[in-house]
C-alpha cells in the first residue's frame, strides 16, 4: 500500500501516517519498528522523554532500509528549554539515535508558564540551519504561542503535533495551520485506544467494513493530517496502515464530526508541566 506524502513549508516530503512510540519500553520497540517496517511504515515518531531513542535507530539500522529512505521524528524533553540546553539536548539525541541528522525535531510542549518557548524555538532554527534536522516544529502550541516564535523567529515551524481525534477535533488551530502552512499532525489519533469502542465509531466499522481504529485514522487522514498511531502489536500495526484503499462517506465523515466536544485524553498545554 502506498502512503500518501505531506509537503511540509520547505518543500521536504514527509509520509502521512507513522507509528508512534510512546510508552513501548526499550527492549520492546525493537519489536514495534520490525513489524511496522515489514508493513511498509517509513516514519517513526518518539521522543526524548521516551526513553527509547536508542532503540529506534538500532531497530532502524537493523531493518535494511536506508537511511534516506526512513524518516525519524524525535522532540526536546521540558527540562531542556533554553536555547544552550536545547542545543545540548539535541547533540543528546543524535548520539542516542545513532544519525546524523534527524528528518523533524520538535519542542515537546510549549511549558508557558516557564516562558522559555522562544529562546528554544531559536536554537532549533539554528539546528535546522547548520542542518542537522531536515524539518523543524512544535507540538501541543495553542495559537497565541505559534505567533510568539513567528513574530520573534525568523522560521515558520513545519508542523504543530497536537491531541487531535473526533472528540477533539482542533478547527480553530487547523484553520490557523492551514493559514500558515503548518502541517498538523495528530497524536492519539485513537483517544489512546478510548475511541475504539466509542458505539458511533463502531457502527461505521461494522457498514464499511474495516476496524473502529482504521476508520479513525481514515478520519484523520481525510482532513490532510499526519497521524501517528501507536502499537505494539504487529497485527495491529499491519492493520493501521492499511487505511489507504477505503474511503469514508460524507454522511459517516459528518456522524464522527459530531462527536467534537474538546474532549481531551492527554494533558491541556497550558498547564502541562511535564
Ligand atoms: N507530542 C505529544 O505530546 C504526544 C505525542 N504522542 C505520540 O502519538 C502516538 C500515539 O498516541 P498514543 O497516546 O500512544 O495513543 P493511540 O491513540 O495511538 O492509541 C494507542 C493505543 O491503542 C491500541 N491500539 C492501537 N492500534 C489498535 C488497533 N488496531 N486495535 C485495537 N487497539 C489498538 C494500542 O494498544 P497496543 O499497543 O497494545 O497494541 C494502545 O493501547 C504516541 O505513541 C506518540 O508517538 C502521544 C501523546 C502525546
Ligand atoms: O507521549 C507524549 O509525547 C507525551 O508528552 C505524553 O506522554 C505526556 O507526557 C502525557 O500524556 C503525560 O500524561
Amino acid at each position: 500500500m502506498t502512503v500518501p506524502s505531506v509537503t511540509l513549508n520547505n518543500g521536504m516530503r514527509l509520509p502521512q501516517l507513522g507509528l508512534g512510540v510512546w510508552q513501548v519500553p526499550p527492549e520492546e520497540v525493537a519489536e514495534a519498528v520490525s513489524a511496522a517496517v515489514d508493513a511498509g511504515y517509513r516514519s517513526i515518531d518518539t521522543a526524548a522523554s521516551y526513553g527509547n531513542e536508542k532503540e529506534v535507530g538500532e531497530a532502524l539500522r537493523r531493518s535494511g532500509l536506508n537511511r534516506g529512505d526512513v524518516f525519524i521524528t524525535t522532540k526536546l524533553a521540558n527540562p531542556d528549554h533554553g536555547y544552550d540546553t536545547t542545543l545540548r539536548a539535541f547533540d543528546a539525541s543524535l548520539r542516542r539515535l545513532g544519525v546524523e541528522a534527524v528528518d523533524l525535531y520538535l519542542i515537546h510542549w510549549p511549558l508557558p508558564d516557564q516562558d522559555r518557548y522562544v529562546s528554544t524555538w531559536k536554537a532549533l532554527e539554528r539546528i535546522y540551519a547548520e542542518g542537522r534536522a531536515r524539518a523543524i516544529g512544535v507540538s501541543n502550541f495553542h495559537v497565541p504561542q505559534l505567533e510568539r516564535i513567528m513574530e520573534e523567529g525568523g522560521i515558520i515551524p513545519m508542523v504543530n503535533q497536537v491531541e487531535l481525534h473526533p472528540m477533539l477535533a482542533q478547527k480553530e488551530l487547523r484553520r490557523f495551520h492551514a493559514a500558515h502552512g503548518i502541517v498538523t499532525e495528530a497524536w492519539s489519533p485513537l483517544g489512546h485506544g478510548r475511541l475504539l469502542d466509542h458505539p458511533t465509531v463502531v457502527d461505521i466499522a461494522q457498514e464499511t467494513g474495516r476496524t473502529p481504529a482504521q476508520v479513525l485514522l481514515r478520519w484523520n487522514v481525510r482532513l490532510g493530517n499526519m497521524v501517528i498511531p501507536k502499537s505494539v502489536t504487529p497485527a495491529r500495526i499491519r492493520a493501521n496502515f492499511e487505511i489507504f484503499d477505503f474511503e469514508l462517506s460524507d454522511g459517516q465523515t459528518e456522524r464522527l464530526d459530531a462527536l467534537n466536544s474538546g474532549t481531551r485524553f492527554g494533558p491541556d498545554p497550558e498547564e502541562f508541566r511535564g
